[in-house]
C-alpha cells in the first residue's frame, strides 16, 4: 500500500512536471491553416509576451524539432580537467577514436564527417579508460547529444541483456528526440535495444528489462529503478543527465534526479550536459557529478555592426500599421520578420496584413511546438516571406536567411525598461551571418520614444529616423 501510493506521487509530480511543460501543447486553441496564417484569439490573448512563462523544455524541443545541421562556433572551447597534469586529448577526425566499426558506420550514415568543436574535447574524455565524469556546457546545436549517445554507445556490452547506460531528459518528447539520435547511430548495431522509461509505458510487474540503453524522464525511471525493480541501477555503466538546465527549471526533477543517481555504483561514468551554465546548474551539476572534467563553448557573440537601424515615428497602431504596409515592398525584397509584444498584436497583425493580400506566417505561442516547427520550416523554405512572432516564442530560433526586422514593438523588460539583449539577440549577427542586415522600429509614444533612445545610448549605435511616406528614402534603406 505504501509503496503504491508513493508511486502514484511520483506519477502525478512527473504529470505535474510534463503537463507545466507541455502548457503551450494543451492551448491548442488557434487552428491556423496548412500557411500557419489563420488567427484567432483566446483568454490568454492579453498576456505581455514577457508574462508568458518562458517554458524551456518546448523551446528546446522545437530547437531540435528546426535544426538540421551543427550550429557553427568560432569560440575556443574551454577545459578543465580533474587532473590538470594529464594529457589533453582532442581528436579531429572519429576514425582517431578507434570507435566499433559498426558506430563509425552509423556516424558515417549520419552525414558527420568529422567531430563538432564540442565533440573533439568531450569524445576522447568520454572514451577514457578509466572512465571520467563530465560536464559540459555549450549552446544548443553544437553536437552535444551526438557526443554522449556516441558515448554510451561504445561502451555498451551487446551480449549482456540489462540496462547499462541510463539517460535522463526532462520531458516524454525531448526523451523520444534523444532515443531517434540513438536508434540512428546504432543502426549497424542491431544487438542493442534501446527502451523508454517514460509515464505511460507500463511493463508487468516482476519483469526485467533485457534493454541495454533505457532513457527517460526522472521520475518513472525513479520508479522502475526502486519500486518497480525493473532496473537494477548497480548494474549501470554509464549515466547520463541531458538539458540540466531545463531539467532544474521542471519541478520535482532536481530531487528525483539526485536519488537516481545516489543508487548507481560509485564507479558509474557520470555525464552532464546543458545549453546554459547559470548558478543554480551548476550547483546542481556538482551535486550529480563528483570529481568532474569541465568543458565548456561559450556562445558567439553578436554585433550590431554591420545593421542598418532606422526607427519611424508614429502616433498610434493604425499608424504603425500603414508605416509597415509602405515599407513592405521595401522589406520583402529579403525576408523579414515582425516582432510584437503581445500575442494579441501578432495575431492581429497577421490578420491585416493577410487582409492586405500578403502571405504572411504567424508563429504564436498559442500553436503546439509541432506546428510551430512546421511554420519555421515552411518560412525557412521561403514559402513565406514575412514571419509575425512575439518574443519568447521566437526566442533562441535563428533563420539565417532573415534579413530585415521589424520592432513592431520595443522589447521592453517586465518593468517596462528596454530589454537590450533582446533587441541585440532579434537583431544582431554572429559572425557566421556576418551579412548586412536592417532594423526597423515602430515609435508611438513619449515612452517608446525613451525606450529606444536608451537603446541607442546602449549600444552607442546611432539609430536614424525613416519616414516612410518618402519613397526615395525606402528605396534607399531596401539597397
Ligand atoms: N560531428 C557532426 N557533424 C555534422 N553534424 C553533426 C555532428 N554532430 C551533430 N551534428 C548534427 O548537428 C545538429 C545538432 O547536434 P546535436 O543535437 O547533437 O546538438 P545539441 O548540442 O545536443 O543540441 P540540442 O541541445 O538542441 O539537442 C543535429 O542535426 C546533429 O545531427
Amino acid at each position: 500500500m505504501a509503496t503504491d501510493s508513493w508511486a502514484l506521487a511520483v506519477d502525478e509530480q512527473e504529470a505535474a512536471a510534463e503537463s507545466l511543460s507541455n502548457l503551450h501543447l494543451k492551448e491548442e486553441k488557434i487552428k491556423p491553416d496548412a500557411n500557419g496564417t489563420v488567427v484567432k484569439t483566446n483568454a490568454n490573448e492579453e498576456k505581455t509576451d514577457e508574462e508568458e512563462k518562458e517554458d524551456r523544455a518546448a523551446q528546446s524541443l522545437l530547437n531540435k524539432l528546426i535544426r538540421s545541421n551543427l550550429v557553427d562556433n568560432t569560440n575556443q572551447v574551454e577545459v578543465l580537467q580533474r587532473d590538470p597534469s594529464s594529457p589533453l586529448y582532442s581528436v579531429k577526425s572519429f576514425l582517431e577514436l578507434r570507435l566499433k566499426p559498426q558506430l563509425l558506420q552509423g556516424v558515417y550514415a549520419m552525414g558527420f564527417n568529422r567531430p563538432s568543436k564540442i565533440q573533439e574535447n568531450a569524445l576522447p574524455l568520454m572514451l577514457a579508460e578509466p572512465s571520467q565524469n563530465l560536464i559540459a556546457q555549450s549552446q544548443s546545436g553544437t553536437g552535444k547529444t551526438a557526443a554522449f549517445v556516441l558515448a554510451m554507445l561504445s561502451q555498451v556490452e551487446p551480449a549482456n541483456k540489462y540496462p547499462q547506460c541510463l539517460c535522463l531528459s526532462p520531458t516524454y518528447e525531448l526523451a523520444l528526440q534523444t532515443g531517434k539520435v540513438i536508434e540512428q547511430m546504432g543502426k549497424f548495431y542491431p544487438e542493442l535495444k534501446l527502451a523508454y522509461a517514460v509515464r505511460g509505458n507500463k511493463l508487468e510487474r516482476g519483469q526485467k528489462i533485457s534493454e541495454q540503453i533505457v532513457i527517460g524522464t526522472p521520475g518513472t525511471v525513479l520508479d522502475w529503478c526502486s519500486k518497480l525493480k525493473f532496473i537494477d541501477p548497480k548494474k549501470i555503466k554509464v549515466f547520463v543527465l541531458d538539458e540540466a538546465d531545463v531539467m532544474i527549471a521542471t519541478q520535482g526533477h532536481q530531487d528525483q534526479s539526485i536519488r537516481i543517481q545516489r543508487m548507481l555504483p560509485r564507479n558509474c561514468q557520470m555525464l552532464l550536459f546543458s545549453a546554459t551554465f547559470e548558478d543554480s546548474v551548476w550547483q546542481f551539476a556538482q551535486k550529480v557529478v563528483p570529481d568532474p572534467n569541465i568543458i565548456k563553448l561559450k556562445r558567439e557573440e553578436e554585433t550590431l555592426d554591420t545593421i542598418k537601424q532606422y526607427y519611424v515615428l508614429c502616433s498610434n497602431r493604425d499608424e504603425k500599421f500603414q508605416a509597415l504596409c509602405n515599407l513592405y515592398g521595401a522589406i520583402t525584397i529579403a525576408q523579414a520578420m515582425i516582432f510584437c509584444h503581445t500575442r494579441k498584436t501578432a495575431s492581429w497583425l497577421a490578420a491585416e496584413l493577410s487582409k492586405e493580400g500578403h502571405q504572411v506566417a504567424l508563429l504564436s505561442g498559442e500553436m503546439m511546438v509541432e506546428q510551430r516547427a512546421a511554420v519555421i520550416e515552411r518560412f525557412r523554405e521561403g514559402k513565406e516571406k514575412v514571419l509575425v512572432t512575439t518574443n519568447v516564442c521566437a526566442r533562441g530560433i535563428d533563420v539565417e536567411q532573415v534579413s530585415v526586422v521589424i520592432n513592431f514593438d520595443l522589447p521592453v523588460d517586465k518593468d517596462g525598461n528596454p530589454d537590450n539583449e533582446t533587441y541585440l539577440h532579434r537583431i544582431g549577427r554572429t559572425g557566421r551571418f556576418g551579412k548586412r542586415g536592417l532594423a526597423v522600429n515602430m515609435v508611438d509614444s513619449k515612452h517608446s520614444m525613451n525606450i529606444l533612445n536608451r537603446i541607442q545610448e546602449h549600444f552607442n549605435k546611432k539609430i536614424e529616423r525613416l519616414d516612410t511616406d518618402d519613397l526615395d528614402e525606402i528605396e534607399k534603406i531596401a539597397n
